[in-house]
């Protein structure tokens, strides 16, 4: 029986199309499943056809929908098709005529290039030339590049290119595997780094293929080409083409979330964008897979928000209900929550915003101490609630790792009766803070028992220890125990952990994926350009900020824009006409975002925004709405998702970084360092967001962190 598989090329562009064109498309891919090929050949409807100057024979044209023609790759014998694009009429036939594919000599899958694009670029490509400058890849031999994949005509190609900007304007247009080896090697990767993290993965060491090897190859090509076979899958692929993950995981992807077991705890960290939470959703259908009865998975993040996202992935990844409810999504504050409410727990209010410095004036103020709420706050949390101390004597000989700020010997008994009498406040009051209901939480499953067989973790780099001990404590230690996403780059929040500290060790059991599938290569690299040099600390402490100039995307796309306004109301005009050039351009108001370090003026924008009869939401991390409408809302609240366009406003001094969100530097010279990289993240967060298109703006003096 014939069949159409699906181009990852495709799929990514399928939200230009139209809803006629993507009925047209499910049509034809029916067709291929229902008649035999002589019929199929032989259809009128479909027509397919061959191309007269096509450079590869095996391009053929279907007809889509009126005007509309998908290019598609035939094979030679053997009954896989593969949708390459779905272009208009006479576009399709001159973007069809200029491909080439080939089967890889390494990896046996197929690969497509845009022979007439590269022929086309090359005097442009050799006018970017910079005379003194080596050749790019002039310490890679031949026999290596051929080892890891890269073909004669590729190697043709590159061999003269000195600067990556020339391999980047060749990059859409060359075998996809094949760009990816170069980039790497391009940006200073050993051969065998490249070849570990990327080739190997997916070498083919089947016999050599014949030409009847196309249906195979396809097989062999699963992370850029899909078999679809059910007409749901299909649909839902239509419905929400960003849900390509689901089918298309790239080999390092694949290897990290189907390991079949993890000795321990296992850990997989790299970029915005990488696919983290991907691998986590699949590592949770690797699991679900072998689960004994009564055994159930967590999988837990950091918002409600982005818990309400894992659960949806999850029910589109995990179509069987039984078997998804047998996972858990929850933060691990609702966990904690759950935890505590059984009996025994007590029933104690956690407090909101900055009601804990309320608390903490009070004892001050009562106690005439000589020390500010921020740092009494500071001392309790990343000292007393992390190390779980609970008596005077333990506070006295306790280390103060990772405080800045000196504190004599002899005053420790006094801080001790300041957090004591903080205690007893709360107490008294029937309130706690959300960190000692998860400590409390994490008592009791200590004592009562496991609550589940797996832990999966996705936003991990913002857990404070006590919530780590929590999850520590909800799973036996083991094979398989905890798998762990997070990207230190992106922190927001101020817990700094060193996992090895807390008894969770990745040794050996570590991975950091490099290829960014969400925002083009210029965003990436614009916000990464705000980090560098800014030293993060990493989870497992091996990480440096060496990660950041290795981030990679395949996608490419508008440099982002900057914006200066002349006062905050030109600020918010200047929006209302980017946005309206957005949804000019056809992008669906639903994948706009619109960012601001405060509250405040996102709902200065909302009112704006609606009076210009824009449709407007408000993004709020603890309630998922999936709305067609611009989400605004703050930089916070933007953790973990992503939109096509992302505004990012108010990037001034006096906003970014927030002076009140920075403890003094007198106070805590190294709580201050922190908070500094916390506030450089959160911009880095909310730029990350974006895919296609990124524009930021400010009025009065731009902020520190945007580089001239
Ligand atoms: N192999 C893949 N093929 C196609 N798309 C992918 C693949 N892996 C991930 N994506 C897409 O890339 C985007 C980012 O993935 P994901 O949210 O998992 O990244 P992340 O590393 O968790 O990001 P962040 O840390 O910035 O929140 C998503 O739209 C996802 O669907």
């Amino acid at each position: 029986m014939p069949q159409l598989a699906l181009d990852i090329g495709f799929l990514t562009e399928l939200h230009t199309l139209q809803k006629p064109v993507k009925k047209g498309v499910v049509d034809a891919w029916r067709k291929f499943r229902e008649l035999s090929l002589p019929q199929l050949l032989a259809d009128k409807g479909l027509h397919v056809e061959k191309l007269r100057n096509a450079l590869d024979p095996h391009i053929r044209t279907i007809r889509i929908s009126g005007f509309w023609r998908g290019v598609v790759l035939a094979p030679e014998s053997g009954e896989t098709f593969v949708l390459l694009k779905v272009l208009p009429h006479d576009e399709a036939i001159a973007w069809g005529s200029k491909q080439k594919s080939s089967i890889n000599r390494v990896t046996r899958a197929v690969e497509v290039r845009d022979a007439g694009a590269l022929e086309e670029l090359a005097p442009a490509v050799a006018e970017l030339e910079i005379p003194e400058k080596p050749p790019l890849f002039s310490d890679v031999s031949d026999g290596d590049m051929r080892k890891l994949g890269v073909d004669d005509d590729t190697l043709r190609r590159v061999r003269t290119l000195n600067s990556l900007d020339q391999l980047e304007m060749f990059a859409p247009f060359l075998p996809a595997d094949q760009c990816e080896v170069l980039m790497f090697l391009a940006t200073g990767w050993p051969v065998e780094a490249v070849w570990s993290d990327l080739v190997a993965h997916r070498r083919d060491e089947t016999e050599e293929v014949g030409a009847d090897g196309f249906d195979e190859a396809v097989r062999r090509t699963p992370s850029r080409m899909a078999l679809v076979t059910a007409t749901e899958d299909l649909q839902a692929m239509l419905d929400m083409p960003f849900a390509a993950w689901r089918v298309y995981l790239h080999p390092s992807q694949q290897n990290v979330a189907y390991r079949s077991t993890y000795w321990g705890p296992a850990q997989v960290s790299g970029g915005p964008g990488t696919g983290k939470t991907v691998v986590a959703l699949h590592r949770v259908k690797h699991l679900l897979g072998r689960l004994g009865p009564d055994e159930r998975i967590l999988l837990t993040t950091f918002t409600n928000v982005l818990a309400a996202s894992l659960r949806e992935s999850l029910r589109q990844l995990v179509p069987d209900a039984r078997l998804r409810d047998r996972v858990d999504v929850l933060t691990v504050d609702a966990l904690a929550h759950q935890v505590v409410a059984r009996p025994g727990g007590g029933d104690f209010q956690p407090l909101r915003g900055g009601e804990e410095l309320d608390y903490w004036q009070r004892v001050i103020d009562e106690q005439d101490l000589p020390w500010t709420p921020q740092f009494l706050d500071q001392e309790y949390r990343h000292v007393v609630v992390a190390q779980g101390l609970s008596s005077a004597d333990a506070y006295a000989s306790a280390r103060r790792r990772g405080r800045g700020s000196g504190l004599h010997p002899s005053r420790r008994p006094q801080v001790w009766q300041a957090i004591e009498r903080f205690i007893d406040l709360l107490a008294a009051g029937k309130r706690c803070t959300y960190l000692q209901r998860a400590a409390l939480a994490a008592d009791l499953v200590t004592a009562t028992g496991h609550l589940y067989r797996h832990v999966v973790v996705d936003e991990a780099q913002d857990l404070h220890p006590v919530q780590w001990r929590l999850l520590r404590a909800a799973v036996p230690d083991g094979p398989d125990d905890l798998f762990i996403a997070g990207d230190p780059n992106q922190r927001i929040y101020d817990s700094k952990v060193s996992l090895k500290s807390l008894g969770i060790s990745v040794a050996g059991r570590s991975t950091t994926l490099r290829k960014n599938y969400r925002s083009t290569q210029q965003i990436l690299q614009w916000s990464a350009g705000m980090l560098l040099g800014h030293g993060v600390e990493g989870l497992a402490e091996a990480e440096e900020d060496e990660a950041l100039r290795h981030y990679r995307s395949a996608l490419h796309g508008a440099i982002p824009e900057t914006h200066e306004a002349n006062g905050p109301d030109a600020e918010i005009r200047a929006l209302v006409a980017r946005v309206r050039r957005w949804l000019d351009a056809g992008v669906d108001p639903g994948e706009i975002g619109v960012a601001t370090r405060f509250a405040r003026q996102g709902k200065a924008i909302e009112r704006v925004l609606g009076v210009e009869g824009i449709p407007v939401r408000q993004l709020r991390h603890d309630v998922p709405d999936a709305s067609r409408a611009v989400a605004v809302g703050t930089m916070h609240a933007f953790k973990g998702l992503e939109f096509r366009c992302v505004a990012v406003l108010d990037v001034r001094a006096g906003a970014v970084p927030y002076p009140k969100a920075l403890t003094p530097p007198e106070t805590d010279q190294r709580q201050y360092d922190a908070d500094l990289m916390a506030e450089r993240c959160l911009l880095f967060v909310a730029c990350t967001r974006a895919r296609e298109e990124l524009y930021v703006s400010w009025s009065g003096r731009r902020s520190a962190f945007l580089k001239r």
